[in-house]
């Protein structure tokens, strides 16, 4: 695992214990890590085994809790999915970690600044206990997403076995294709979900978000997330798809995004602009897991 190394804490047998904390946003899952006050060592096979939902804690993505690498922010945050691949921004994590931090007594501040591998999120803890997150502006240019096109647009064919379908592509940090369907109950998401991830435009895999525009300011929404499959919601997919539908002048600047785990807020002032995003963060459990060094 690149960057922070962490000496493996074992007991005389060998075994690595693990204080975890599970939580969720609109049943998006996680295992949350403190890489602060306790040292462990993570391969993509451990993460893979606290994630497997039969033999280990279960999660669609594990987060970890990190010193920061610089005086301007407050942590470090890094976000693994279930597959074991570590990824650049999780929306639906970043407000379980600032509701982590303040719970476990790592900061006393209710807004925080945090580092990401692509940039610097703002959360923030509000009085009436949800959690709004500045994700930075989002990013349309292709290269940047990364997503194979040979010009920026609004929209773009893409080929699915021998038909094509229209997405939009957009990075919030991490890549999104969101596609609009007319009814998402019978979105194929299953179907073109992975077809959709595995496409070889994205060279770096992509979360496939199904959109279905109830009016102006409400969209209905299913992502197929990479590297952990369609989840019960998905804030970066959130993002996506409602700045998406904004640039194409199909929604307002502020918009209830309804996913099947429940409702999120996102706002977007447009271009350079960053995206706000509204929504839970709820304590599940907490534990202690023992792992074979
Ligand atoms: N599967 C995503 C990471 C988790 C994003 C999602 N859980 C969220 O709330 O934004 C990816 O590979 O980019």
């Amino acid at each position: 695992m690149e960057g922070s190394t962490w000496s493996t804490q074992t007991t005389s047998g060998g075994i690595m214990k693990l204080k975890f904390t599970k939580m969720q946003g609109l049943g998006n899952d996680f295992i949350v890590l403190d890489g602060i006050r306790q040292s462990f060592s993570l391969s993509v096979e451990v993460i893979r085994q606290l994630a497997d939902r039969h033999f280990g804690i279960g999660c669609d993505q594990l987060l970890l809790v990190e010193r920061p690498t610089s005086p301007e922010v407050d942590f470090r945050y890094r976000i693994f999915n279930a597959d074991g691949s570590e990824v650049e921004q999780c929306g639906n994590g970043a407000r379980c970690f600032v509701r982590f931090v303040h719970d476990q007594g790592l900061t006393d501040k209710h807004q925080i600044r945090v580092e990401t591998a692509r940039g610097i999120i703002v959360p923030r803890l509000e009085s009436n206990g949800l959690v709004t997150v500045d994700m930075g502006a989002p990013v349309f240019e292709p290269a940047a997403i990364p997503f194979q096109a040979p010009t920026q647009s609004l929209t773009y064919p893409l080929e699915l076995n021998g038909s094509s379908i229209e997405i939009s592509a957009v990075s919030m940090g991490n890549p999104h294709a969101v596609q609009i369907i007319d009814d998402l109950d019978t979105a194929p998401v299953a179907q073109q979900g992975p077809l959709i991830e595995h496409h070889p435009r994205f060279p770096n895999r992509v979360n496939a978000g199904f959109m279905q525009i109830v009016d102006r300011s409400h969209i209905r929404l299913r992502v197929y997330e990479r590297g952990a499959g369609e989840t019960l919601a998905c804030g970066t997919g959130a993002c996506a798809a409602a700045v998406s539908g904004m640039a194409r002048g199909l929604l307002d600047a502020d918009v209830t995004v309804s996913t099947r785990g429940g409702d999120l807020r996102i706002r977007w002032q447009g271009e350079g602009h960053p995206v706000l995003m509204t929504g839970p963060a709820v304590v599940v459990f907490s534990g202690e897991i023992e792992l074979g060094a």
